[in-house]
């Protein structure tokens, strides 16, 4: 018994098994709870899966960015009740500073076009893919990590922004094999939620808070958004208002209840045109329901969801103008999405689109006798030079190489021997056609 999953310490490169553990030399090899490593397989399709995201970034024109995992804790210290702010994965440092891992990207994005100021012009576009984290009780045996796709334009005030961010988001599906039939985007406006608030007069600061529970509609019961907005203090007239216009399903029955020029519809009508213009109308469907869970969101915001409705939202975000002043700087008007790496496996794996992603490599060089080592070193190492990806086997039987060969879909298998290799030549086997000749050793390319 060298491993069991039980216990807490960890192997470390190159120590023995017996200097960790609890002293009888058990380690325990899994990851941290709720975190995951990924083996080659795996790691084959995270990679696949971000080069889609980096690839529809550059489509958009987005600049790549990146931020420390390791934030100040005061960047996300916010009152709303938020999920997030309640599973912050944060502790105090050996300098006695209060860091976190972060749990979204947004604030480090508010915080580096805060540190740039006047350095950089407006509209920003940048994107990046980073790991998150929760300190999330393992009660519900949940992730406590994941990576997620940010995308993000500061500086641009008007729909067009969202247009854009929902036309990336469209973009990666289709890349990925995904149809307006599988999945379909639910678009909304905190205006509308602000509408229905102003009509029944209540006071402008339990705006961030109301957005935070009605977001839980279809998590928790009526009964329980109900009396949790009553806790706030909202009349059950008010409370039974936000209820009705959020059940709303149709931009012209919203117009009625809210009435004409309200700046909520007018949003969302240029949205919706703008849509047929992208040409990804199918994909979005307005529904008042959608508020997103953070407290900053001010403006239009919106979710991927798979139409058989199985699993979480894919990704979600929207508008958030007056985030920076939270940071105590000019606000600039600003608007992004998360898409994160696991609910978006989950639904490729539901339909069948999981790639296969097989190792690949261009040669394996193979010495048919111990005294052609070095040979073979100094070929593998000059097709290396020449851009050629190089697998140098030694020590091994030839019928191990040929089933290597096929195992990692290697195109040449490169074999030196002693008479070969006496008139200056080596034997070159193309594994897809089982064509074999001799080439001269400087001529190998
Ligand atoms: O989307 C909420 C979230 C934040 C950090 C880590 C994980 Br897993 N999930």
């Amino acid at each position: 018994r060298l491993f069991s999953s039980t216990s807490s310490s960890t192997l470390t490169h190159g120590d023995a098994a017996s200097t960790h553990g609890d002293g009888d030399g058990v380690v325990d090899v899994n990851p941290p709870r709720g975190t995951r490593d990924f083996p080659p397989e795996d790691m084959r399709l995270r990679t696949w899966l971000f080069d889609q995201f980096r690839e529809v970034s550059r489509l958009m024109a987005f600049e790549e960015v990146d931020f420390p995992v390791l934030e100040s804790e005061a960047l996300f210290i916010r009152k709303a009740g938020e999920e997030i702010t309640q599973q912050l994965y944060n502790f105090e440092d050996k300098g006695g500073r209060r860091v976190v891992l972060r749990p979204e990207i947004t604030p480090s994005l508010a915080r580096l076009v805060i540190k740039q100021g006047k350095s950089v012009s407006l509209p920003l576009k940048w994107f990046t893919i980073g790991q998150c984290w929760r300190y999330e009780r393992m009660t519900r045996g949940r992730r406590r990590e994941h990576y997620q796709w940010n995308m993000d334009i500061f500086g641009v005030p008007k729909v067009r922004a969202e247009a854009e961010l929902l036309q990336a988001i469209v973009l990666l599906f289709q890349r990925l094999g995904i149809t307006s039939l599988d999945v379909g985007i639910r678009v909304s406006s905190r205006k509308v939620l602000q509408a229905v608030l102003n009509m029944y007069s209540i006071p402008e600061h339990l705006f961030a808070q109301v957005c935070v529970i009605v977001d839980k509609l279809g998590k928790l019961t009526r009964e329980e958004i109900e009396k949790e907005l009553m806790s706030t203090g909202l009349s059950s007239e008010a409370v039974r208002g936000i209820i009705e216009v959020l059940s709303l399903k149709s931009l012209s029955k919203l117009e009625e209840v809210l009435g004409s020029g309200v700046e909520a519809v007018a949003d969302l009508k240029k949205l919706f045109s703008f849509a047929e213009q992208y040409g990804y109308a199918e994909w979005i469907c307005f529904d008042a329901s959608v508020v997103r869970g953070l407290a900053y969101y001010t403006g239009i915001v919106f979710e991927a969801f798979d139409r058989e409705g199985n699993l979480r939202a894919i990704c979600g975000g929207g508008r958030y103008d007056r985030l920076l002043s939270t940071f105590g700087s000019e606000d600039i008007p600003a608007c992004g999405f998360g898409f994160g790496d696991a609910v978006i496996v989950e639904l490729l794996k539901e339909k069948g689109l999981l790639p296969d992603i097989p190792r690949q490599i261009d040669d394996i060089v193979f010495p048919l006798d111990e005294e052609l080592e070095g040979p073979a070193s100094s070929i593998a190492s000059s097709l290396r030079k020449k851009g050629r990806a190089v697998d140098l086997v030694e020590d091994k039987r030839l019928k191990w190489v040929f089933k290597h060969a096929e195992r990692i879909n290697a195109s040449r298998l490169i074999l030196v021997g002693n008479s070969e290799w006496e008139r200056g030549m080596v034997r070159v086997k193309i594994l897809s056609t089982r064509e074999e000749f001799e080439v001269k050793a400087g001529e190998l390319e």
